[in-house]
């Protein structure tokens, strides 16, 4: 028999990936990238003079069209293989991605008549302009004693589905109305690959409330919220949801002739970008985190029983891999955070000094911040530049970096950035394993870790752990077409499994991060001082954050009320 393959699409906040690889080893044969046309739409409506408000975040749904049109027909001619043996398509994106379609699986903002209106079109994952309704929403299920609730470590998130449709509803009513089903943006793409409505329940488990026994929570509890919301659940948000790894459907006719594949095509039950990364490090079993770092960080690690975990985003019966509970903790913002130093804070000779050594201003920062020790710039920064996902679920809080003297140098400032984005995910490693939740090793894939060594040696002497690292640079769009693999079956050249496929597919590099003993002693202390600050700002101890950003909402209204 010749040699299968299946095709790994990676939805990311600016671009979606794909990857076509062999079924028997795991071997990337070929990748193509596609920028999203659009990009993140924050500012401005396509086309249009309609501003968006403070803490949106938009897509356009035919970027993610134009990654099947584009990024599939090349990774097939790159190839030369032939589209007979590709057997499976497995999709994941970031999420809650999410966008309102029509009883035709239109998305609203590509009517002429809506789309002048923000609320037709995706709320991409980082959209925060919800936070008023995840905040009603966590004080009316606390009041209720939902129990949903200690799955979700006690607060939901206003990235989440819920608050964005609830956003929706408040803000524009006939958006609402006109809306026939509600999206993951993952499902969306599925559904027009094969004509089937079929949601995953992955991205439903732990983003809309959902649980393989109980479903979602009752009617009762929608109803509290706003009494529009009473049905939500069995309309707007109607749909089988499907294990990952199930087959959702095969590839239509007109879809196989734009992506250049056979139709018939087997197309798994969409996924969550980080959680299809899981089994494509070889991670099927407990205590192993592992961390999906990029333009965020998503940190995943399997159970074997159901546990309370504060500031977790979910804990997910089969939510990652069957037979286990996924639980799943994040921080909003991490290479977001390096970006915008670079974009916008780094002085102009380090740019010059950069370019003229002919290496990227990242590299630079890098270079120089590894000559210091730690602690030895005494500096420390709180990472919550998009605000605090895990543990303190609060995306009014912002960024500090404190410390800083006229010898401060921009190098220092990056380390501080870095250090403080490692303490992030100290606390979530601590938050699991004071609830009970094993964390022995780490494994990192995504973009950063292949990216910046001394970002990685930073997260192993602050975590005090080994972190084994992904070799593929695509470890998401990996583990997606494993998961076309076993939607395919073993039958037809894929997989019963998905550990089956991980065991065959998985791969990580040979080269470790150990943690230094030295720097873990130093770091410990500068932790103990994080921690001080992560109260006091985060727990109430000063809200100066808070009433900062409720200052800046009211200017910003009243300038943008001037200039009407
Ligand atoms: N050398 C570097 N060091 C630290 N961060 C980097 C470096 N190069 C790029 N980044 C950051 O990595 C992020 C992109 O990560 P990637 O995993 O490729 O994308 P995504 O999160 O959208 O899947 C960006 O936020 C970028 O600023
Ligand atoms: O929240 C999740 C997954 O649950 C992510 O999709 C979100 O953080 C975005 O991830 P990226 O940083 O774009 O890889």
């Amino acid at each position: 028999m010749s040699n299968k393959y299946a095709i790994g699409i990676d939805y990311g906040t600016e671009s979606g990936r794909a990857v076509l690889v062999e079924l028997s080893t795991g071997e990337e044969i070929e990748s193509h990238v596609t920028p999203y046309p659009h990009g993140v739409i924050d500012e401005v409506l396509p086309d249009s003079a309609v501003k968006l408000g403070l803490n949106w975040a938009l897509q356009h749904p035919d970027d993610y069209m134009e990654v099947l049109r584009r990024s599939v027909p090349a990774v097939m001619k790159q190839s030369g293989i032939s589209a007979e043996d590709v057997i499976g398509i497995g999709i994941d994106f970031t999420s809650c991605t999410m966008l309102p379609v029509d009883e035709q699986g239109t998305p609203l903002c590509f009517k002429e008549s809506l789309k002048l209106n923000p609320h037709s079109w995706v709320k991409l994952w980082k959209h925060h302009a919800a936070q008023d309704e995840a905040d009603l929403l966590n004080e009316i299920a606390a009041r209720r004693g939902e129990p949903f609730m200690s799955r979700y470590g006690g607060k939901l998130s206003s990235e989440w589905m819920i608050a964005k449709i609830w956003q929706v509803l408040n803000e524009a009513p006939e958006i609402y109305r006109q809306t026939d089903l509600f999206f993951e943006a993952t499902d969306w793409v599925v559904s027009q690959m094969t004509g089937n409505i079929v949601r995953n329940s992955c991205a439903s488990g732990y983003k809309s409330i959902w649980h393989k026994n109980s479903g979602y929570p009752d009617r009762q509890f929608f109803s509290a919220l706003d009494p529009r919301l009473d049905n939500l659940t069995a309309t707007k948000l109607r749909g089988n949801i499907m294990p990952l790894g199930t087959k959702a459907g095969e590839l239509t006719p007109e879809m196989a002739g734009v992506m250049g594949l056979k139709p018939g095509t087997a197309v798994a039950v969409g996924n969550v970008d980080a959680h299809a990364a899981v089994p494509a490090v070889g991670v099927v079993t407990p205590g192993k985190l592992v961390m999906a770092m990029g333009t965020s960080i998503c940190h995943m690690v399997l159970g074997t029983e159901e546990k309370a975990v504060e500031g977790m985003c979910g804990v997910v019966e089969d939510g990652i891999i069957p037979g286990y509970y996924g639980y799943e903790a994040g921080q909003s913002a991490v290479g977001d955070i390096f970006a915008w130093y670079v974009d916008e804070a780094v002085p102009n000779y380090v740019h010059m000094l950069a370019g003229q050594e002919g290496i990227h201003v990242h590299e630079w920062l890098e270079k120089r911040a590894s000559a210091y020790k730690p602690g030895e710039s005494g500096l420390l920064a709180l990472d919550w530049w998009n605000g605090n996902r895990s543990i303190l679920v609060d995306t009014n809080l912002t960024g500090l970096i404190l410390g800083c003297t006229l010898q401060t140098k921009p190098e220092e400032i990056y380390r501080a950035l870095l250090e403080a984005t490692a303490f992030g995910t100290r606390k979530i490693i601590d938050a699991f394993t004071q609830s009970g939740v094993e964390i022995q090793e780490l494994y990192a894939c995504g973009g950063l870790p292949q990216r910046n060594k001394l970002l990685m040696q930073i997260y192993a002497d602050v975590t005090n752990r080994e972190i084994k690292v992904a070799a593929s640079k695509q470890t998401p769009a990996v583990g997606a077409a494993m998961f076309g693999a076993v939607a395919a079956g073993a039958e037809r050249g894929g997989y019963a499994t998905i550990q089956e496929a991980s065991a065959k597919m998985a791969r990580v590099l040979e080269q470790s991060y150990r943690p230094i003993a030295a720097n873990v002693l130093i770091y410990e202390q500068l932790f103990q001082e994080y921690s001080r600050l992560h109260d006091y700002f985060g727990r109430g101890g000063n809200d100066v954050m808070k009433r900062l950003k409720t200052i800046k909402e009211n200017m910003h209204t009243d300038v943008h009320h001037d200039s009407l």
